[in-house]
């Protein structure tokens, strides 16, 4: 299994709070607006060094992946966000950058042996939670239409369906108590043994990586058997067919919490994305179209901007590159388990790629224009010499 990995998300969208927990600068405009004009990924660290900026020592920390000179020398490339975060966060989010630069993304070390003391320490509420039982989990419609495989039986379920979105019913009510009863569990221990949980990524305060709390194998079987036949069919042309790796884990908003998710892409080729409950008013996703990273902060066409409110079971499957972001929600908690999927072979094969018209909204506007440029290009005739 690969790290967690980062979440792309919106760097200057002023109306979300700030990776590092800091409350960003007030809002300007609706979350929805702002992100029609920029997306920009984080943790993406500046061209130069911010010779004003003087970094923290790094020395005496324990456990660093890297020498300690690395991190101050990093330090001073990270954006101005986010230069005043805490000291184990800025750690967190260099060791994540420097991860991706591993061969196979692997885990750090830090990581490793934070989930090996939970492994030792912590002990689940709900055991069962660690292997998939497929009756107990899923509701029947949704096994069915596995079971048949067919685009025909997947289209039957859709309860939701608008370009690139597909959404089903898929949890049984009982399963998406037991999750956020273990979560919670987890929370609670967590703080009584003044334990520091890492959060799902550098874009959420709440939460909990639930590959961390004893359900990797579970969730890797679910996206195998489950979600890899769906998205070999809705999904195609980015990945959905080679599914070998995933990051699963809850997202938790509340008044007194977090209570929306900045513009962003996700680090997945597919996202599963289940609302488990509770009762909540607004925190509706809202999208604004697939783009490839070159393409990443283009103007949404008015086709592309899409809303869609949550419902307690049911799923939301979108390819990880739409980008997307959820509202503020203005009642109640809304937790949501969200299993982000990928596909190395897909990485592999599009790393030198330029041209993403099969699936980027702003690659195939290009490329329609150009062959209409071509197709105006009048024949000169000959002239007879
Ligand atoms: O809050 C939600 O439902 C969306 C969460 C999300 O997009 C993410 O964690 O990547
Ligand atoms: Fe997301």
């Amino acid at each position: 299994m690969r790290d967690s990995g980062v979440a792309m998300v919106g760097e200057t969208a002023s109306n979300r709070r700030a990776p590092n927990g800091v409350a960003a600068p007030p809002p300007q405009e609706g979350a929805a607006e702002q992100a029609d004009k920029e997306v920009m990924c984080v943790p993406r660290l500046r061209p130069s060094p911010n010779a004003e900026h003087v970094p923290e020592r790094y020395d005496e920390v324990e456990q660093l992946e890297y020498p300690a000179a690395m991190y101050s020398i990093m330090e001073q490339y990270l954006p101005s966000n986010l230069l005043k975060a805490p000291r184990e966060k800025k750690i967190e989010i260099l060791e994540r950058i420097c991860a991706k630069y591993r061969p196979n993304g692997d885990r750090t070390r830090r990581h490793r042996v934070y989930r090996e003391r939970i492994r030792l320490t912590y002990k689940p509420l709900h055991e069962e939670l660690s292997a998939l039982n497929p009756e107990q989990f899923f509701v029947q419609s949704f096994r069915n239409a596995i079971d048949d495989g067919s685009a025909e039986a997947f289209r039957k379920i859709m309860k939701y369906q608008s370009s690139g979105l597909f959404a089903f019913d898929m949890f049984e009510p009982r399963f998406c108590s037991l999750i956020m009863d273990e979560v919670e569990h987890f929370e609670n221990w967590a703080q009584e043994a003044k334990f520091k949980v890492m959060r799902p990524n550098t874009m959420n305060n709440y939460g909990a990586v639930l590959d961390d709390i004893g359900m990797e194998e579970m969730l890797d079987q679910l996206m195998r058997e489950y979600i890899t036949p769906m998205s070999s069919v809705l999904f195609p042309n980015v990945g959905g067919a080679s599914l070998d790796s995933h990051h699963g884990f809850v997202v938790e908003y509340s008044m007194d919490r977090d209570l929306e998710l900045g513009f962003h892409v996700d680090d997945s080729e597919v996202t599963l994305n289940v609302c488990l409950g509770k009762d909540f008013g607004g925190g509706q996703l809202f999208f604004r179209g697939v783009r490839c990273e070159m393409h990443v902060n283009g103007e949404a066409r008015s086709d592309e901007v899409l809303d869609y409110s949550h419902v307690p079971g049911r799923a939301i499957l979108h390819a990880g590159r739409h980008r997307h972001g959820a509202k503020e929600i203005t009642s109640g908690q809304r937790t949501n388990l969200i299993l982000w999927c990928r596909s190395s072979e897909f990485r592999e094969l599009t790393k030198y790629q330029r041209d993403f018209s099969s699936w980027c909204g702003e690659c195939l506007t290009w490329k329609k224009e150009r062959r209409r440029k071509l197709s105006n290009v009048k024949p000169q005739p000959a002239s007879a010499v």
